[in-house]
């Protein structure tokens, strides 16, 4: 039973064998091969964007932190949720790779900017001309770092205000999948329509080894975008094998399908501790992710018999009255069973 991270889950087996049948022979490095032209038809064809840049990096926070660099000059600011992941989770990688942009956080419940916070921030942002931190662009988290999603028309909403002040839009989406099938949007909807200039397209969290993909729907900064990559570190010389990856993800869509998954696995979650006296939800369960609260002792009960989750906050402790609530960060995945789920609801309804 790990419910820590989706990151802590499994590849799924249909990557492992574009792995194997990937590394048959010989193919071209950094990118050349064709795998990545399939890739990246795939992606233009998916989000009908027929002039999109597409490129492969190895993790969210690369993606994040790159395809903010190429949009944010250094004397701006990056108007995030102040619990965004670039925020809280990326160890100043946004800071470092936009040679300084400062990261200027709104507020909003479940980790979901509004467009009135949002607009305020920026409003007050480069009101004194040279003295101040100019106004750089936008960056939403979808699904949010507290499970909750965005729909198109919300994007939308947070992107007028952005282009008000003639600012690009970042999405992070390392969760996109999970957020377009709660959304029942189509990619095009959830991004570019609703004003998205930028998406981190996730595959690590939902069922890939590790592979991310940046999309830029105008492909101006395309070049900018491949010399940071490689000034970065980021090009793989055997780049044949993210293609690989990111090719059996987009292919019987199976992206899709795992993140229905995960977020059915995440909704049965949440239902069942529900059912528990006294236990409450922190968050929506929109996606994947449950935050919930229920009795220190069924966190004990689950904890000893080899559960792994993190409490949230994750300072709190498991000594103490058994009856008191305590607040968990639950994660479910493509890999998450109904055993898993109904073994881990019998040990902490007790
Ligand atoms: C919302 C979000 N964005 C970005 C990332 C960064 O991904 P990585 O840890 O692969 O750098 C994560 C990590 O799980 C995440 O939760
Ligand atoms: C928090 C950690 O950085 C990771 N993004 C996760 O969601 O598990």
């Amino acid at each position: 039973m790990n419910f820590a991270s989706d990151n802590a889950s499994p590849a799924h087996p249909s990557v492992i064998e574009a792995l194997a049948t990937a590394n048959e022979g010989y193919a071209m490095p950094y990118g050349a091969d064709p795998t990545m032209e399939r890739v990246r038809t795939k992606i233009r064809d998916l989000f009908e964007a027929p002039e999109a840049a597409v490129y492969l990096v190895p993790t969210g926070t690369s993606a994040n932190a790159l395809a903010l660099a190429c949009y944010c000059p250094p004397w701006a600011a990056i108007f995030c949720h102040r619990n965004a992941h670039i925020e809280e989770d990326e160890c100043g990688a946004p800071e470092f790779y936009t040679n300084g942009a400062k990261l200027t956080l709104v507020d909003g419940e479940d980790a979901r900017m509004t467009p009135e916070a949002l607009d305020a921030a920026i409003a007050f942002t480069g009101r004194g001309g040279i003295h101040n931190v100019q106004r750089g662009m936008v960056s939403i988290t979808n699904s949010t770092e507290n499970g909750a999603v965005y729909t198109p028309e919300m994007v939308g909403a947070l992107s007028g205000v952005a282009k008000e002040y003639g600012l690009p839009v970042h999405m992070d989406g390392a969760r996109f999948a999970n957020a377009l099938v709660a959304a029942e949007a189509s990619p095009a909807e959830m991004t570019w329509k609703a004003g998205i200039d930028v998406l981190s397209f996730g595959g690590t969290k939902n069922g890939l080894m590790g592979v991310e993909a940046v999309v830029l729907f105008d492909p101006e900064k395309a070049w900018e975008f491949e010399m940071r990559r490689k000034r970065a570190g980021h090009l793989f010389s055997k780049h044949r094998y993210l293609a690989a990856q990111m090719d059996a993800y987009l292919s019987d869509d199976l992206w899709r399908a795992m993140a229905r998954d995960a977020n059915a696995s995440a909704r049965r979650l949440s239902e069942g501790i529900l059912e528990i006296p006294g236990a409450s939800l922190l968050h929506p369960t929109e996606a994947n992710a449950v935050f919930a609260a229920w009795p220190r002792d069924g966190h004990r009960r689950a904890q000893e018999n080899g559960a792994h989750y993190y409490l949230w906050p994750m300072n709190q402790s498991l000594e103490g009255p058994g009856d008191e609530m305590l607040a968990a960060r639950l994660v479910c995945s493509w890999s998450t069973t109904a055993e898993d789920i109904d073994r881990f609801l019998d040990l902490i309804r007790g």
